[in-house]
C-alpha cells in the first residue's frame, strides 16, 4: 500500500499524470489544509459543556448513562452521527457488480469491481450544508435538514437518499451497525458525563484527518481525564 501511495504522488507531484484514481482525490485531500475544518479548543470546550449539560439534565448525577437515556439524548446522538459522516471509520467500501448496468448515467459492465467513496458522498455538498464543517445541530428534529435522528437508521438513510452511509448499505452494509451505535453512545456517554478533560496542546489543536484505508488523525489527540462526577458513588 505504501508503494502505490508513493506511486501516485510521485506522478501527481511531477504532473506526470494523464487520469485521475480516488487514490489521487484521497491525497488531494489530504493536502489541502481547508479540506478539513480545524476544530479550536473553544469550539470543543462549548461542544462538551452542552452535551454535559444534555446528560446532567436527562440522566442526572447519581446514575451511569444507560440504555434506556439514549433515545433522550439527542444531542449525544447528533454528535455521534456528526463524527460519523466527517470521519468514516471505513472510508471506502467495495461491490463488483453482477450485472451491466447504468448508474446515473454511466455503463457499468458486469464483473467490475467498485469502489464507493463513503468519505466524499458523506460530505456531498450537494446534500449537505457546509459540509466540511462539524455540526451535530444539523442531525436534530428542528434543523430543517430532514436528516433527523430516527429510530429505524435504514429507513432514515433511504429517505435521505444515501447521503449518509458511514456503515455502508443494502444487503453487504455493516450488520454490526446497531452494536456499534449501542456501545459508541454509551461508551462516549459516560466518558462525557464523569470527567472533564485536559487536551494536550489543546491552543492549537488539529483535528485534520490523514489518507489511507482508516481514518486516523494526522496529529493524535492526547487528553487527560480529570473527575467530574462519579456517580458510582453519589448513589450510595
Ligand atoms: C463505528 C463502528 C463501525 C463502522 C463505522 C462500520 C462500518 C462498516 C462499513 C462501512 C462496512 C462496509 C459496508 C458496505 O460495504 O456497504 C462494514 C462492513 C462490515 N461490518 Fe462494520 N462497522 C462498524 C462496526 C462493526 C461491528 C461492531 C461489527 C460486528 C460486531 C461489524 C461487522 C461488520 C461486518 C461483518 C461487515 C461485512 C459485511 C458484509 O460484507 O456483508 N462492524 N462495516
Amino acid at each position: 500500500m505504501d508503494a502505490i501511495i508513493k506511486k501516485h504522488e510521485v506522478e501527481r507531484r511531477t504532473g506526470r499524470k494523464d487520469r485521475k484514481y480516488m487514490m489521487d482525490t484521497l491525497l488531494e485531500t489530504a493536502d489541502d489544509e481547508n479540506a478539513e475544518m480545524k476544530l479550536t479548543g473553544n469550539g470543543i470546550k462549548g461542544l462538551l459543556l452542552k452535551l454535559q449539560e444534555e446528560l446532567d439534565r436527562v440522566v442526572g448525577l447519581d446514575k451511569l448513562v444507560e440504555d434506556f437515556d439514549i433515545p433522550n439524548l439527542s444531542y449525544l446522538q447528533a454528535v455521534v452521527k456528526e463524527t460519523l459522516r466527517m470521519h468514516p471509520s471505513l472510508p471506502l467500501a467495495f461491490r463488483k457488480c453482477r450485472e451491466d448496468c447504468v448508474v446515473n448515467g454511466y455503463r457499468i459492465p458486469k464483473n467490475s469491481r467498485l469502489v464507493l467513496n463513503v468519505y466524499a458522498i458523506n460530505r456531498d455538498p450537494n446534500e449537505w450544508r457546509d459540509a466540511d464543517e462539524f455540526i451535530p445541530e444539523r442531525f436534530l428534529v428542528n434543523s430543517g435538514e430532514n436528516l433527523a435522528i430516527e429510530p429505524d437508521e435504514l429507513e432514515a438513510m433511504k429517505r435521505q437518499n444515501y447521503c449518509f452511509v458511514p456503515f455502508g448499505g443494502g444487503r453487504r452494509g455493516c450488520p454490526g451497525a446497531g452494536l456499534a451505535a449501542a456501545v459508541l453512545h454509551r461508551t462516549l456517554g459516560v466518558l462525557i458525563q464523569c470527567f472533564d478533560r485536559k487536551i494536550k496542546g489543546a491552543e492549537k489543536l488539529n483535528m485534520e484527518q490523514g489518507a489511507g484505508f482508516s481514518s486516523a488523525m494526522v496529529h493524535p489527540l492526547i487528553c487527560y481525564p480529570v473527575m467530574r462526577v462519579n456517580p458510582l458513588e453519589t448513589a450510595h
